[in-house]
């Protein structure tokens, strides 16, 4: 901004804000041709005598309409480092969010402390070098920029040191404010060429689960905090051994057992976005490639029930039952136009496999896959072998472990209770999901929220599942005992039958015998 050097000598006195201000307000009455005048004039005197240099950071990104990184990065730090100083400050509506953001106000000026010296941040606006005659964006012929100014002899320090640290320090910062998202994948229909975007939806994402609300043996699930937490840590290790920042993790177990409940505990504990992809509205692996391409670091990418998701079986492989390492070498022995009609009409098993282990890693790091199912066993082993799942994780029925969890959330029952030890023995014997014993401790009625009303209802709920599971066990046996006989019988009457043949066949040989002495 041109008008920032008059203001430069009367700033270290007044305020460069205020003046900022008093200048923005007072150059409108003045003649275009002489404000330039003025103000060329006076930055290069002032310049000259000034012991103070400035930096200059811009809104206006690289691209038309983009905000730049650094500037949203500076905005983000001056809001948590130095805004407690300042005395204007302005606060927005997050951006898909509902989180008040506060932030520094125009013409604001703020100072930061760095290595003992002492610096001067403020806000403001300039009018725009191309400025259009027919406004068609409302607000875009302004400019906003922050500016940092600095003794002469602190030039060093702050370009090579103390920039690098606000841009860390504001990056953590917007990271630690900024809404997380749920991600859904549009039918490619909606895909808009000038939106790359255009090919996820996202709402906010406001999942309140938790490791501490998840219901599971807690080594289990010490296990896994773990192995996220070093996930999260070993950005540098894996630059060191070449890889692709990236985690696979598959969640299988029945129906109920908390696979996506899981899910939304890690994405709260890493502080991720979340990318639900639905395979079934993918058409093929070109599409894929561009849903993944399109995904941000700091995220978990979810396809869940995978093996409903897409063939499993290598069956379109002219009939053959093949794994999905054997698929992608045949792929190789196919001729061109053949491999390109599948590619085009569908999501295949090697699509799939190529991105899990190649594509993503050119979309940079940090990001986690998860599989969920339901039938660990359909998978092709190609699939979930380690390096592309690394981690399998079972979610299973409920035990006493994961019941105490439980009890805390829903009861806030935290003591041992007369009726654990029941309910320890039922849960060993019964095989019952969290889904199903939270349902139990859920009273519909406030009211009704008596700890030991529940216990009684859940007690009572496992000792009819035990009895379920028995009699149909018991009638799994009589089927089995009922083709058991019906195999008996079977075979019986086919030694019978056996027989039957032999002693005719004896009977014939006696008869021949005979028949050769009356001959003699
Ligand atoms: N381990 C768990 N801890 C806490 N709550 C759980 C757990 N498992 C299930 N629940 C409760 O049951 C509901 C259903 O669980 P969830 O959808 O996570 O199961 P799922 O394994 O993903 O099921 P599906 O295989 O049918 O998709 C959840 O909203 C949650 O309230």
């Amino acid at each position: 901004m041109s008008a920032m050097t008059v203001d430069r000598w009367l700033a270290l006195s007044t305020g460069v804000g205020g003046v900022l201000y008093v200048w923005s307000k007072v150059q409108d009455y003045i003649p275009a041709s002489l404000r330039l005048y003025l103000t060329t004039s006076t930055t290069k005197i002032a310049s000259y005598f000034s012991p103070y240099l400035e930096i200059t950071i811009s809104e206006q990104g690289i691209e038309r309409f983009q905000r730049s990184e650094f500037f949203i990065t500076v905005e983000a730090y001056l809001s948590e480092a130095c805004a407690r100083r300042a005395r204007k400050l302005k606060a927005e509506l997050g951006k898909d969010s509902k989180n008040l953001q506060v932030s520094v106000d125009d013409y604001e000026e703020v100072t930061d402390e760095f290595s003992g010296t002492t610096l001067w941040w403020y806000a403001s606006k300039k009018q725009s070098s191309a400025r259009s005659l027919i406004n068609l964006y409302p607000g875009q012929d302004e400019s906003r920029f922050y500016r940092v100014v600095f003794h002469r002899r602190d030039r060093d320090l702050i370009v090579n040191s103390y920039l690098p640290f606000v841009l860390g320090e504001g990056r953590a910062v917007a990271i630690k404010n900024r809404q997380r998202r749920l991600f859904t994948n549009n039918a490619s229909s909606s895909w808009n060429s000038y939106q790359p975007k255009s090919v996820w939806s996202h709402v906010p994402f406001e999942h309140p689960a938790t490791f501490d609300t998840l219901a599971m043996e807690p080594e289990q699930k010490k296990a896994i905090v773990d192995d996220l937490k070093a996930f999260k840590e070993s950005k540098e290790y894996y630059g060191k051994v070449g890889k692709a920042w990236k985690r696979g993790y598959l969640l299988y177990g029945p129906p109920g057992t908390g696979k996506s409940t899981m899910i939304a505990a890690m994405a709260n504990y890493l502080d991720y976005d979340v990318y639900d992809l639905e395979l079934t509205a993918v058409k093929n692996n070109t599409e894929l490639r561009k849903l993944f391409i399109e995904t941000t670091g700091k995220s978990i990418i979810v396809i869940e029930d995978i093996d409903c998701s897409i063939d499993l079986t290598g069956k379109r492989l002219k009939g053959k039952k093949a794994s999905a390492d054997k698929e992608s070498d045949d792929e190789k022995s196919k001729l061109p136009g053949e491999l390109e009609k599948d590619e085009a009409t569908k999501v295949t098993l090697s699509g799939l496999l190529n991105f899990i282990d190649g594509l993503w890693s050119s979309c940079g790091g940090e990001r986690i896959i998860i599989f969920t199912t339901n039938h660990k066993e359909k998978l092709d082993p190609a699939l979930i072998r380690r390096g592309r799942m690394d981690k399998h994780i079972e979610m299973s029925y409920c035990r006493f472990g994961g019941f105490e969890v439980l009890a805390k959330n829903y009861l806030d029952v935290v003591v041992e209770h007369e009726m654990f030890s029941e309910i320890r023995q039922l849960l060993e014997e019964t095989d019952m999901s969290p889904a199903d014993v939270a349902e139990n401790l859920m009273p519909m009625s406030e009211k009704k929220r008596d700890p030991g009303e529940c216990f009684r209802g859940l007690i009572e709920a496992l000792k009819k599942a035990k009895e379920d599971a028995a009699a149909a066990k018991a009638k799994g046996e009589e089927a089995e005992a009922e083709i058991g006989k019906e195999k008996d019988t079977k075979e019986d009457a086919a030694a019978a039958k056996a027989k039957g043949e032999e002693a005719e066949a004896e009977i014939g040989k006696e008869k021949d015998t005979e028949k050769e002495k009356t001959s003699d």
